[in-house]
């Protein structure tokens, strides 16, 4: 709960000030390399440092007799002004001993002028003075709130630079760049606010009050001798201003960091001194601060800190834009669903496998409901309870979770119910996946829950340690789920359009029909990719295997009676428009390096075969083994297309069975019959490809099993972890 406040306050800050931001940050790098490049001529004494008064003063009145003032500015360089021997003016920078000129006054260009209006005031005169100050108190409370967050995301004060968990490149350096220059940042931003303030009066300014000396009688010294020249040193000096020489009323008078000091010219006596009011320090120190004006290393640091301001706008919103990515879209009421989908999620990720889930069993025809786990209550039509929840800070619920274990005490459900909990956590926690494991235990003290299975584990957001889950769920529940990694890798994918370009009719004794689209803009894809299909907007996905043919998009689709995305399909005519996403499947790409393919396939798993035998331009030794229901129109179309594909020796040989023909068979008994060949295949490093359903998976992986085990002494497991098993099963 704090910790969204923090990032609410964080964001919406960033949102209102930002495109003034940028146009200070930018503005703000440009003027701090003018300051640091303003201090690389040599103009400054070597010895400067050093130098008292009286090293300086009597020589400069001895060069230039009618001297009128010495200024110091924020490089350190002299400047003096008065009148030389025939009357004319002179203002330069010299050298505050010998009283050599060394240079012109610096006059700042048109550009940096610019530059510095844009900076202070947007050009909008005093409306722009004040945005400007405002927008340096809200950079203060960024700074503030950003601090907070990484407290928060780093578990305490004491681990602030301690390693950050990486997940993405912007979150990394958000919070990697944010330790180093919150810092800055916010001294940037308090003395922007604080000159803001004195600006407008907020904070007033205390008058001057000079205090008189009373000094006795003295008689006259030479310059060189005034203790109080000995005293001062030049660096500490801002401006001295000299009196004329023959009126003994005259007196210098020297302005210093902190004070001003009028001094006899005759006696050398301070005769009066003035302490400057805290805010008049505060300013000038505000200033130094704010432009870096006094120290080349704090002005590079701050044009690095105004730079990363740009960054830290720029990593925000895409940690932002990533975080909502999901949007919950329920096509059932809490209370119709017998499938409920609880998530536990902070950033989102969580909720994007969950989301994969719900769009599969409402694309399987289940009545399935997705909430957050504080949304949680008594669910009338449940039959089972899925929790997805990540964990934070030390064993902690997320933030939309925090109030399931008093809600779950209050809302106990009237129906018996299963349940099956996953943990989305990162092993480089201590307490790995602890909320999942609580949440679970807490689910399994009731009497009307049952638990399906132990807990799952999903470390660092993985689709393979996912896809366990998803298997044995699935196989649990007869509802098949697609178990390919890609599908749960993919956020939200981009929907691109399609044409229609050809559709094949089904018949009453085949009931497949293929479909060929062109994309309608850009689109890379390969055989083996999925084409996600939204028949419902958004509500439904739907995933098909790609068959690249012709730089088409080839489709082959079995029409189901109630079939929501088949029907669709169906239902588009020729020429017509079609919206959806193609989601990349490296590892169901053609193996280019493989030494022999053997693909396996039943039903229209057949689809993404047909192109990836296409793309065997290396001709390497390639077998297909193919099982369907019936001989009809669609399989001797098969046919002909691999007998072609056999002349052009892209594909070795092929091998079809049909399970309602006379002889009955499945792809099994062919793979039993060539047993010999998928061994060795195995074993000389080639790749076995299968497509179609999971049933069909699991009994070939059966089959493949006994058959590694008795001729190679293997399991198939051993080649499986060897990436030499392949599968897009669904
Ligand atoms: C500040 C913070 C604290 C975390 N604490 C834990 C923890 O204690 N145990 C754990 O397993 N994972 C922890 N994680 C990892 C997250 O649970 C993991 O990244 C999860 O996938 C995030 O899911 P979400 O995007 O749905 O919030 C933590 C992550 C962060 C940023």
């Amino acid at each position: 709960m704090v910790s969204s406040v923090w990032r609410f306050a964080h964001l919406a800050l960033a949102v209102l000030s930002f495109s003034f931001l940028i146009v200070a940050s930018v503005t703000g790098v440009i003027l701090a390399i003018d300051t640091v490049n303003e201090k690389i001529p040599a103009y400054k004494n070597a010895n400067f440092d050093e130098l008292t008064l009286s090293q300086t003063l009597p020589k400069l009145r001895e060069v230039y007799p009618e001297i009128i003032e010495l200024s110091i500015d924020h490089n350190q360089f002299v400047t003096i002004e008065g009148f030389d021997d025939e009357g004319n003016d002179f203002k330069f920078i010299a050298d505050p001993v010998s009283g050599e000129k060394k240079a012109d006054p610096i006059v700042k260009s048109e550009f940096i002028q610019w530059i510095t209006s844009l900076h202070r005031s947007f050009f909008l005169h005093e409306t722009g003075r004040f945005i400007v100050g405002i927008v340096s108190f809200l950079l203060m409370l960024i700074a503030v709130s950003g601090i907070a967050l990484v407290v928060k995301q780093q578990q305490g004060f004491r681990k602030f630079f301690a390693k950050i968990n990486r997940e993405f490149f912007e979150q990394y350096f958000h919070i990697a760049a944010g330790r180093l220059l919150l810092l800055p940042i916010l001294i940037i931003s308090i003395t922007g606010t604080f000159l803001f303030l004195v600006r407008f009066d907020v904070i007033q300014k205390e008058e001057f009050v000079p205090t008189e000396i009373q000094n006795k009688e003295a008689k006259e010294i030479p310059l060189k001798d005034f203790p109080v020249f000995k005293e001062i040193y030049l660096k500490d000096v801002k401006k001295i201003g000299f009196p004329f020489a023959d009126d003994p009323e005259e007196f210098f008078k020297i302005k210093l960091k902190d004070k001003e000091l009028l001094v006899n010219q005759i006696t050398g006596q301070i005769v009066s001194e003035t302490k400057y009011p805290v805010t008049t320090v505060l300013e000038t120190l505000s200033l130094d601060l704010h432009t870096g004006r006094t120290n080349s290393i704090w002005a590079i640091l701050l044009a690095i800190a105004s730079l990363n301001i740009l960054f830290f706008i720029y990593s925000g919103f895409v940690i932002t834009f990533k975080r909502k990515a999901v949007k919950i879209l329920n096509k059932f009421k809490p209370d119709e669903a017998e499938y409920i989908i609880l998530v536990g999620s902070e950033k989102g990720s969580t909720l994007h496998f969950a989301d994969k889930i719900l769009k599969q069993l409402i694309a399987n025809g289940k009545t399935a409901y997705l909430t957050n786990l504080n949304d949680y209550n008594v669910f009338e039509s449940a039959k089972q309870l899925i929790i997805f929840t990540s964990t934070y800070g030390s064993g902690d619920a997320p933030v939309n979770a925090n109030q399931f274990e008093k809600l779950l005490e209050k809302f106990p459900q009237t129906n018996k119910v299963n349940f099956s909990v996953v943990g989305f956590g990162s092993i480089k926690y201590q307490d790995f996946c602890a909320f999942a494991y609580k949440v679970h235990q807490l689910l399994a003290d009731k009497s009307w829950a049952n638990p399906l299975f132990d807990v799952y584990t999903v470390n660092d957001k993985s689709a393979n340690d996912f896809i366990s889950w998803v298997k044995d769920w699935s196989k649990t529940n007869e509802i098949p789920l697609t178990l390919t990694p890609a599908v749960y890798k993919q956020k939200t994918p981009k929907l691109k359009s399609f044409k229609v370009l050809a559709k094949t009719n089904v018949s009453n004794d085949n009931q497949t029909f293929q479909i060929t689209l062109k994309p309608n803009s850009r689109t890379a894809f390969q055989s083996g990719d999925l084409l996600a299909i939204y028949p419902d907007k958004n509500q439904t996905e739907r995933f098909y295997s790609i068959a690249k043919i012709k730089n088409n998009i080839h489709l082959v689709v079995k029409l189901h009676e109630n079939g929501l995305s088949s029907q669709f399909l169906h239902d588009l005519s020729v020429n017509g428009k079609l919206q959806a996403a193609v989601i990349s499947n490296k590892s169901f790409h053609f193996p280019k390096k493989a030494s022999k393919i053997i693909m396996i396939a039943n039903g229209t798993g057949i689809a993404p075969f047909l192109g990836l035998i296409k793309e065997n331009k290396s001709k390497i030794p390639t077998h297909l083994y193919a099982g369907f229901r019936n001989q009809n129109d669609t399989t001797s179309a098969y046919k002909t297309f691999l007998e072609e594909e056999i002349k052009q020796k892209k594909l070795t040989g092929f091998n079809f069975v049909f399970s309602r023909e006379d002889q009955s068979e499945y792809v099994m008994n062919s793979i039993e019959r060539d047993a010999e060949l998928f061994a060795k295949t195995l074993e000389n490093k080639g790749i076995i490809m299968i497509c179609g359903s999971l049933n069909m998976q699991k009994d070939v992986e059966q089959v493949l099993d006994r058959i590694c085990l008795e001729i190679n002494n293997k399991p198939l497991n051993f080649y499986k972890e060897n990436n030499q098993i392949k599968t897009d099963c669904y």
